[in-house]
């Protein structure tokens, strides 16, 4: 692992809290994401994954803690501030997420309407929608609509818009639920490919132990509102406590 000398996290989560009444989902989670890294967070269902991922997103308030991005604490961002934030985050989300009534390449191009021209992109729109599609191996897939693809090819979309600003930091949300052993394999080894060619930080959501080995530089599990244990997979692995063993089954 290249990190945790001499470098601050991309990405930092600390000391979370988030209730729902007495459901008390996180309970003091802490994270840190270092560049190139590919760090996996796995919990049960329910275990606040998902939670923790709309709070760093802004989608959700946590009722304490802090989430620095890049070195900006994102709690004390006003709205347009963590819109803009955003832009250097590519997210992928379960389901892919991909507008049904726009083609891919319009999928594509609605970021880039969006920000473009406050990141100073200078590149024109259709040669940076092929470079992410040729990215994802579907340059030829350029003007279908969503309902044309197999699910392993709109999560190859999903990927590519996720791409096209260029973000340092890949949310991945879930990347292989849903598509047959084959074809999560290939959106692993793309996920890696792209790692490799942008150096982006990856912070992955994941139940596929299989992802989770193949990926992870890092995995931690989130049981009980908090980071249970950490470690590389071959580490995971290796525990003889029964509530880690129960995920590596
Ligand atoms: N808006 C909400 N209001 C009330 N409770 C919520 C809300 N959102 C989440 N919860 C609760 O928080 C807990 C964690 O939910 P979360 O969706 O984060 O789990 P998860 O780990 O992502 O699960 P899965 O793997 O099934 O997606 C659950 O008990 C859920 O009922």
């Amino acid at each position: 692992m290249k990190h945790e000398i001499n470098t601050d996290p991309v990405l930092q989560i600390d000391s979370l809290v988030k209730s729902f009444g007495n459901n008390r989902v996180l309970n003091g989670f802490n994270l840190k994401l270092y560049e190139g890294e590919n760090l996996v967070v796995m919990g049960k269902s329910g275990s606040g994954k998902s939670v923790m991922i709309k709070c760093l997103v802004g989608l959700m308030h946590a009722d304490s803690g802090t989430i620095t991005i890049r070195g900006k604490d994102i709690t004390m961002m006003r709205p347009q501030e963590l819109d803009i934030l955003r832009t250097e985050i590519g997210f992928l989300f379960q389901g892919s997420a991909l507008y049904d009534s726009m083609t891919v390449r319009e999928n594509l191009e609605f970021p880039l309407r969006r920000h473009k021209e406050r990141l100073r992109i200078r590149e024109s729109n259709i040669n940076l929608v092929k470079e992410a599609l040729e990215n994802v191996g579907l340059s030829e897939a350029i003007d279908l609509m969503p309902a044309e693809l197999s699910g392993g090819m709109k999560r190859r979309v999903a990927l590519a818009r996720a791409l096209i600003l260029k973000p340092k930091i890949i949310l991945y949300d879930e990347p292989t639920t849903g598509l047959d052993p084959i074809t999560a394999k290939e959106i692993i080894e793309l996920m890696r490919t792209i790692q490799k060619k942008y150096s982006t930080s990856s912070l992955i959501i994941t139940h596929d132990v299989d992802c989770a080995r193949v990926i992870s530089n890092k995995i931690i599990l989130l049981i009980n509102g908090v980071n249970y244990i950490e470690g590389t997979y071959k580490q995971l692995v290796q525990s003889t406590d029964p509530l880690v063993k129960a995920f590596f089954k």
